[in-house]
């Protein structure tokens, strides 16, 4: 692996705890009847790490050959490890493997044909001659193309590598496993066929072209990973050219969890959104939209922070999208910090950069307040020191309570639109989206530490999928049969 990409992990890593993520099996032999199979489990936990399989693979009379997998905190904490168990007496290590690279060999998706093709039959109904049958049928009627292709299930997703998670513009080809990542997702929670797509060009007149070329082949088509503010201009006018819906996952997704949660923690503190003062942190792709939806919700008091501080109409470097911000928020104009404008609010949202509050900011903040600090990997506020002050907090990390991820939406709003056989995705939609992941909590669930359901919840792509459909309009999902 590239060794500044490896220092660029150690730099995000904020684990404090061993997890799965920096998961390794370690392979070694011991000998039989010795005193060094019960130091195994000692040593890696006298390093700090947690062993989650102890495997004897083979076993002789004089050596036991073992598998120990375990959990470390990063890569350093795992070679660290290693060592600890490399120094038992009588211990030979023979290979250590990262299972998180693993798990990666050879790709993490594949494609697979749904007809048989055993014999000549069947090879001349699924391929030539039979196959010049449909085709002409589609030519004749283009719109047969959902009912005879894979297009009504399809979905590409679409990089540039410019804006890949935490890590920054790493490039189409480190960005494959993300998008694999994501398509094994679609798969898994919504049932949808997902392409991973990586662009070698961050030309916004090139994405746009490639992505208009290649949309009759899909159903719908998910933008991921690209940077703002050119992710605004490539959505806007794929939009606006091509017949299927067009979706900035960065952008909807995050905005669709953060209204559900936040409908949520608002119902738990009981306050009302139109009245509570909101303040943000982050006016870049997720915070624009997140913003766009909390103000089409009912929100109407809100103040955006960027890194120079307020969003206000005084700023001399307001883009097209910073000015629409000043204009529909920061009604009194305020023109300082963050920290200035956390002072007194009901709710903060960050969706910008690590540590940049503390938990005395947040007791600036009105009583029952609102945090949801969803910078990833790293919150604006150490959720800790916020928990000592707020009624409600929310992360993007899955090692605490209320965890805020676009899976808990796009699954089921790409099911939707796919089965509603959308062309465009609306406000309303999302709205709608928002509002059935919400509700996926019940009422005797809800509390401050469940505002969103798990992504394992069974209801949740299936509400969110019908409250789309229904939005759209559409058919009822039968329309797959053929
Ligand atoms: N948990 C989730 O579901 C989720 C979803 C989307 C994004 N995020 C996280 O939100 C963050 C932003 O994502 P993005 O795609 O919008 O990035 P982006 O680069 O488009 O925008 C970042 C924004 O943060 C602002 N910012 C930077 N430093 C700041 C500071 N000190 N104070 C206030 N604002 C500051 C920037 O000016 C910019 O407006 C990332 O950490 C990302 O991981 C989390
Ligand atoms: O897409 C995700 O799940 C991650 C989130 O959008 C992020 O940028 O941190």
């Amino acid at each position: 692996m590239d060794a500044s990409l490896v220092r660029r992990k150690g730099a995000i890593d904020v684990a404090t705890v061993p997890s799965v993520s920096y998961s390794i099996t370690v392979r070694l032999e011991v000998p039989a009847g010795g005193k060094a199979v019960s130091q195994l489990t000692h040593a890696v936990e006298s390093a700090g790490g947690v062993v989650t399989a102890l495997d004897v693979t083979n076993a002789g009379h004089e050596k036991l050959r073992i598998d120990v997998t375990c959990a470390a905190r990063d890569t350093d904490h795992a070679q660290q490890i290693v060592d600890q168990l490399e120094a038992v007496e009588g211990v030979v290590i023979h290979k250590v493997s990262d299972r998180t690279f693993l798990m990666h060999l050879g790709g993490k998706i594949e494609m697979q044909s749904k007809v048989p093709l055993r014999n000549r039959d069947e090879l001349s109904m699924a391929y030539t001659p039979g196959v010049a049958r449909v085709s002409m049928a589609i030519a004749r009627n283009p719109e047969d193309a959902r009912r005879l292709t894979i297009k009504r299930n399809s979905v590409a997703v679409v990089t540039d590598g410019s804006a890949v998670l935490g890590l920054g513009n790493i490039g189409p080809a480190a960005a494959l496993p993300v998008m694999e990542g994501k398509a094994a997702l679609f798969k898994r929670f919504a049932g949808i066929d997902a392409w991973p797509i990586c662009l070698d060009t961050q030309d916004v007149d090139e994405i746009v072209s490639i992505v208009r070329a290649i949309a009759p082949g899909f159903g719908g088509i998910n933008l991921e990973d690209i940077s703002a503010p050119r992710c605004f201009e490539v959505e806007a006018r794929l939009r606006d050219l091509l017949d299927i819906p067009v979706f900035h996952d960065d952008q909807h997704g995050t905005a669709i969890c953060v209204l559900a949660a936040l409908t949520n923690a608002l119902r738990v503190v009981e306050k009302r959104i139109e009245d509570v003062r909101i303040t943000m942190a982050g006016a870049g792709a997720a915070g624009t939209a997140v913003l766009r939806l909390l103000l089409a919700a009912g929100a109407r008091n809100v103040i955006v922070c960027d890194y120079l501080g307020a969003v206000h109409l005084g700023r001399d470097d307001l883009d097209d999208s910073l000015r629409w911000i000043a204009e529909h928020t920061n009604a009194e104009g305020y023109s300082g910090d963050l920290r200035g404008a956390v002072k007194g609010a009901d709710v903060f949202v960050g969706v910008s950069a690590p540590g940049i509050l503390t938990g005395d900011d947040i007791a600036t903040m009105a009583s029952n307040a609102v945090v949801f600090a969803l910078a990833n990997p790293e919150p604006e506020v150490s959720p800790d020191d916020a928990r000592e002050h707020a009624a409600v907090v929310a992360t993007g990390r899955s090692d605490y309570p209320n965890q805020i991820n676009n899976v808990l939406a796009f699954p089921g709003v790409f099911r939707g639109l796919l089965d509603a056989q959308a062309t465009e995705v609306t406000e309303q939609m999302l709205l709608a989206a928002a509002g059935a992941l919400a509700a996926v909590v019940t009422p005797e669930e809800l509390g401050p530490n469940y505002i969103v359901p798990s992504v394992f919840h069974p209801d949740v792509s299936t509400a969110v999928a019908a409250a789309v459909r229904e939005s759209a309009g559409g058919r009822a999902r039968g329309f797959t049969e053929a």
